[in-house]
């Protein structure tokens, strides 16, 4: 597949602006944009901190895999897929091969200044201390390593952020 019809994956931790920038992205590229949370919180009729409670992480994850994986081959979607997707090797290895995988950057400082905004909504912090969620954010890099393009996002507005995305990914 040419570099151009294959579909752009966002990844990074909880917060970086995966959601939001890939919004953006896809209005000004019109193409379709598919947030995988979303899609489940869809099918579940919750939100996705309810399916954990009612359900388990587990059958939240395997949905998760299911539909990236099989989202990852079709041409020119934009998929923001939750920060922890990247855990499973299954996901990391189909995104990978088949779509331009974007890692959103954001400094652990950068990060702590948007926890208000996010932390009821993600499970994964529920009931964690700030040094465990910082033990986490550093430990959850490693998934994130592998990845076509990086982007920071630091002390940039999600728009102007879009505008680059697009602007590098004319020169990959
Ligand atoms: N560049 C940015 N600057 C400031 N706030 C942002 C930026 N990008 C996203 N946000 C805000 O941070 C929060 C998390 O964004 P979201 O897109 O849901 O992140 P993710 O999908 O990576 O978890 C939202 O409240 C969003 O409005
Ligand atoms: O990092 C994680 O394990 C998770 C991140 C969330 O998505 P965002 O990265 O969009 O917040 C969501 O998929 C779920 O709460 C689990
Ligand atoms: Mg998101």
């Amino acid at each position: 597949m040419e570099n151009r019809d294959k579909s752009i994956v966002f990844i990074g931790f909880m917060g970086v602006g995966k959601t939001t920038i890939g919004k953006i992205v896809a209005s000004k590229l019109n193409r379709d944009f598919i947030d995988i949370d979303e899609v489940i919180e869809k099918e579940y009729s919750m939100p996705v901190s309810e399916i954990f409670t009612k359900f388990g992480e587990k059958v939240f994850r395997e949905r998760e895999k299911s539909l990236i994986t099989s989202l990852a081959n079709q041409q020119q979607k934009i998929i923001s897929v939750g920060g922890g997707a990247f855990l499973q090797e299954e996901i990391r290895q189909t995104c990978l091969g088949s779509c331009t995988v974007i890692l959103l950057d954001l400094s652990l400082d950068g990060w702590k200044d948007r926890l208000d905004l996010i932390i009821d909504s993600r499970p994964v912090l529920k009931g964690k201390s700030v040094e465990e969620m910082e033990e986490l954010f550093y430990k959850r890099q490693d998934i994130y390593i592998n990845h076509h393009l990086k982007i920071s996002t630091d002390s940039r507005d999600a728009n102007e952020i879009a505008d680059q995305i697009i602007d590098e990914l004319n020169s990959i």
